[in-house]
């Protein structure tokens, strides 16, 4: 027994140490001998001992079986006071979580005690994981929503190759299971993502970009409705992420099954087959370390709130699904395809907004897709 090692007083040590039930018990057993031979001699119910503490337990053999005590039942054990129980209850309990008490501040500061904290999965262009400080977490829900033909798909299919590449370039080393619920998957559009790897992914080796097989390692799933979609996210997806098979979910988008389904009266009924799926994805996504991307779509105001008070454009649009899906993300990011209307000059088309996130400020850069993919403009963030 390590009791010794705490600062206790000596009478609360050589209590704990002492065999007090093995000896009450074996007096027991004698008493029951005598009971046996003369039922008039007093033995008593209340000497059985309680239920998971008999005589073998009683021999305190480690610190931790300390713990395995209730403050009464170690009274009983041991014979010592409650407030003797207690400070014996405190100090071993202290000793056995040693200085492994840690701060916010701690798992921000010391990376490289933390490492998974500070993992992130690469995004594959220097300037956008620029704006997410690395790239998307490992744990929680990121959401990207944004207006038809902004790129949202460019930039899901972008992070389902960028996550098979090897943890010095930004992946995780395993694939990523893509679940439409709206469009086909675009696999025409993959295969010349697949084939222009090399151009876009200049920080890696050729030989390390020819090697990896990016088609064979990325798992598609249609789902039509929302049951099949919590089905999906509750059966199959926990099967590849739990074999390593895949570290990533995409769900392309998670607002079309909800949009289908319910209205008016049945928002109530919406509220839970949202909060079901948000607490599925965050089960995953913690459990195994996966980032979970679902692409959300947007809704926009057409009228400004006051004539003469136009709102920029990125006012207007609000993320599909309210509030109650909202509370669901880790992370809100916004990207928009600016209109002529809306960008007279056509310097930056496209932008990628982080609208909320616990670790990041409010923060954006403009983006370009192009047939290698998609691209941060350098020089545009932070704004
Ligand atoms: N091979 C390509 N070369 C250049 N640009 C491309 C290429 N393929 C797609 N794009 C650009 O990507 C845009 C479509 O992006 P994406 O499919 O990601 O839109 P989205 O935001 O997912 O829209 P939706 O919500 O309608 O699905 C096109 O408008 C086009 O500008």
């Amino acid at each position: 027994m390590d009791l010794d090692q705490l600062d206790l007083n000596p009478r609360i040590t050589a209590a704990v140490k002492k065999d007090r039930v093995g000896r009450r018990e074996r007096k027991r057993e004698r008493g029951k001998h005598r009971c046996e031979r003369d039922t008039s001699s007093g033995c008593h119910p209340h000497d059985q001992p309680r239920p998971g503490t008999n005589c073998n337990q009683a021999k305190l053999k480690s610190l931790k079986e300390v713990l395995h005590f209730s403050g009464p039942d170690l009274q009983r054990l041991t014979g010592l006071s409650g407030p003797d129980v207690q400070h014996l209850l405190r100090m071993v309990s202290s000793h056995l979580r040693g200085s492994s008490i840690f701060t916010a501040l701690d798992l921000r500061l010391q990376k490289e005690r933390f490492p998974e904290q500070h993992q992130r999965l690469s995004l594959g262009c220097p300037v956008l994981d620029g704006l997410l400080r690395g790239g998307l977490p490992l744990g929680g829900i990121t959401e990207l929503a944004g207006r038809s033909s902004a790129g949202k798909t460019q930039l899901a299919l972008q992070l389902c190759l960028a996550v098979q590449l090897p943890r010095q370039h930004g992946g995780l080393e395993a694939g990523a299971v893509y679940v439409c619920t709206e469009d086909a998957f675009p696999n025409r559009r993959l295969q010349q993502l697949i084939a222009q790897q090399q151009c876009l992914r200049t920080d890696a080796p050729v030989d390390t970009i020819r090697r990896i097989k990016f088609g064979d390692h990325i798992f598609i799933e249609h789902v039509a409705d929302v049951d099949a979609l919590l089905e999906c996210v509750s059966k199959k997806v926990p099967m590849l992420l739990s074999r390593g098979m895949a570290r990533l979910l995409v769900i392309d988008s998670v607002a079309a099954p909800f949009r289908c389904e319910f209205d008016g009266p049945a928002s109530a009924c919406r509220a839970r087959a949202l909060q079901a799926l948000g607490a599925a994805l965050r089960r995953l996504s913690w459990a195994f370390q996966s980032p979970v991307l679902c692409i959300n779509q947007v809704t926009e105001a057409m009228q400004d709130t006051a004539p003469g008070l136009p709102r920029a454009p990125e006012e207007r649009l609000a993320p599909a699904l309210g509030i109650t899906w909202s509370n669901q993300l880790l992370m809100r990011l916004m990207a928009d395809r600016h209109r002529p209307e809306e960008d007279p000059l056509g310097r930056h088309t496209r932008t990628l907004r982080v609208v909320f996130a616990p670790h990041l400020p409010p923060s954006s850069c403009s983006y370009t897709v192009n047939a290698e993919g998609v691209r941060g403009t350098p020089g545009t963030q932070p704004c």
